[in-house]
């Protein structure tokens, strides 16, 4: 699959479910704590420097950035989760929106939740996981910043994390670095299976 970045652009940032887009294109929405490289990822699968912010600041908005990826299909930027700053009332607020999102929304083919390959899943982690399994989603779980890591303890974190979110084996799960590109093909491949 191929992605022309000159046909990539934001539709909306939405803040309530009556300015989701009518497109007619499957949903692809992007999930994890905040900091963990949702927005780095965005930007790399699409071959542009700055389509999304990689500096908001986190936790602070409570919006669905919803951008358009070459009229194939939408990429769905959810704001991060496991923000400790954030209020009760903010943290309220984001989970039901994003349940109702996640639950109800028609176009919504798959999720990508975004784990740090560096460190074990956080129970946040586990909680969405499990959580988009309850929904039946099919999940590409992306373990972000292998760069970070050596390259002989890959397979060691991703065997931890596999273990701990009590993975589905008919996911994919796949390291990957925004830094060197590391397995963009892969991605691409599971990304063309499911809007397909
Ligand atoms: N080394 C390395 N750094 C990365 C990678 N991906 C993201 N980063 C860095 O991690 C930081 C956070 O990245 P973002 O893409 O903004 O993270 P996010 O998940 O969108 O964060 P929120 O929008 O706050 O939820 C930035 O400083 C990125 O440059 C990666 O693969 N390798
Ligand atoms: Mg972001």
């Amino acid at each position: 699959m191929k992605i022309n970045p000159n046909n990539v652009d934001i539709i909306i940032s939405a803040v309530s479910s009556k300015q989701y887009p009518e497109m007619n294109l499957p949903e692809i929405a992007l999930s994890g704590r905040s900091n963990v490289g949702k927005s780095s990822f965005i930007n790399t699968i699409v071959g542009r420097k700055s389509l999304a912010r990689t500096s908001s600041k986190p936790g602070k908005t409570v919006t669905l950035n919803f951008f358009n990826i070459d009229d194939q299909f939408i990429f769905v930027d959810v704001p991060g989760y496991g923000y400790a700053k954030q209020s009760k009332k903010d943290r309220e607020k984001w989970g039901k929106f994003i349940e109702e999102y996640i639950t109800e929304r028609e176009p919504l083919a798959a999720v990508i939740q975004l784990i740090d390959l560096r460190h074990p899943p956080t129970q946040d982690d586990v909680m969405m996981y499990n959580f988009l399994k309850h929904y039946q989603l099919p999940v590409l779980v992306v373990c972000t910043k292998m760069d970070k890591i050596p390259r002989s303890k890959v397979d060691k974190h991703i065997k931890i994390i596999k273990e701990k979110i009590d993975f589905d084996p008919n996911d994919v799960i796949l390291p990957f670095s925004s830094v060197d590109k590391k397995n963009m093909d892969k991605v691409l491949d599971v990304i063309s299976n499911i809007i397909e």
